[in-house]
């Protein structure tokens, strides 16, 4: 399936975000990366949701799953997921359950001076990241490093959501290929043609992504 025809397969999340009330408009600030943001998702209301929450991570399974059996496989095998707190941890769990893989997560230091990884694991194992959505790509890059300290494998992260800030390409220079299952821009596209949003809110969401208007 061409990329463009998965985002739109996928737009049933886009749908259940709404209604969960997890995509808001408004005047958003968030870390260094997401600054005046006109939308602002939150992910983390998936498990509200069970069953939009288990779909989600059939949804990632089968990705993964038609990525590895491509003829050069565009996801490299996995022994371990590693999933970034905390708006990773359920989505990453659920995964887990569903592909039988067995999950691991990085703690914060608990009266010791280093983030503990959660989980077994042996120097050499495969691990694959899982996040719910990626912004600047710093949360998956620190992940990625601590988990290498302890001479573990970072190849692909996996998120439901590129918002579409770089990230992919930063991800790409430090040897890491990032699969999402939706981007920002396939959600406003979304909201804006089953006119949920306003034309205002459609119009200054995609500039902000610095996208041409199109669509609604
Ligand atoms: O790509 P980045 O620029 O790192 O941004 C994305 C990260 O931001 C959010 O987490 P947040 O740090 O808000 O913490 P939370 O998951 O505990 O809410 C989200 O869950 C990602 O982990
Ligand atoms: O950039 C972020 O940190 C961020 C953006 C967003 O839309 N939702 C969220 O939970 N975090």
């Amino acid at each position: 399936m061409a990329l463009r025809d998965k985002q739109v397969a996928n737009l049933w999340l886009a749908d259940e975000l709404w209604k969960l009330g997890a995509i808001q408009f408004g005047d958003f600030t968030i870390g260094n990366n997401t600054v005046n943001s006109p939308v602002y998702i939150n992910l983390r209301l998936l498990i509200s949701n069970p069953q939009a929450l288990q779909r989600a991570a059939e949804v990632m399974w089968n990705e993964v799953c038609t990525l590895q059996s491509m003829r050069q496989p565009r996801i490299q095998a996995y022994d371990l997921v590693a999933g970034v707190p905390f708006g990773g941890l359920h989505l990453a769990t659920a995964f887990s359950l569903r592909s039988g893989t067995p999950m691991t997560y990085l703690h914060p230091p608990k009266g010791g001076p280093r983030t503990i990884i959660e989980g077994n694991y042996s120097p050499g194992q495969t691990v694959l990241i899982i996040d719910d959505l990626i912004t600047g790509g710093r949360s998956i890059l620190h992940t990625a490093q601590r988990l290498e300290e302890d001479h573990l494998v970072v190849e692909d992260a996996l998120v439901l959501l590129d918002r579409q800030h770089g990230a992919h390409e930063r991800l790409k220079q430090r040897g890491i290929n990032l699969v999402s299952i939706l981007t920002l821009e396939s959600i406003l596209h979304y909201l804006g043609s089953s006119r949920k949003i306003s034309e205002e809110w459609y119009h200054k969401s995609l500039e902000y992504l610095g996208k041409p208007r199109s669509g609604a």
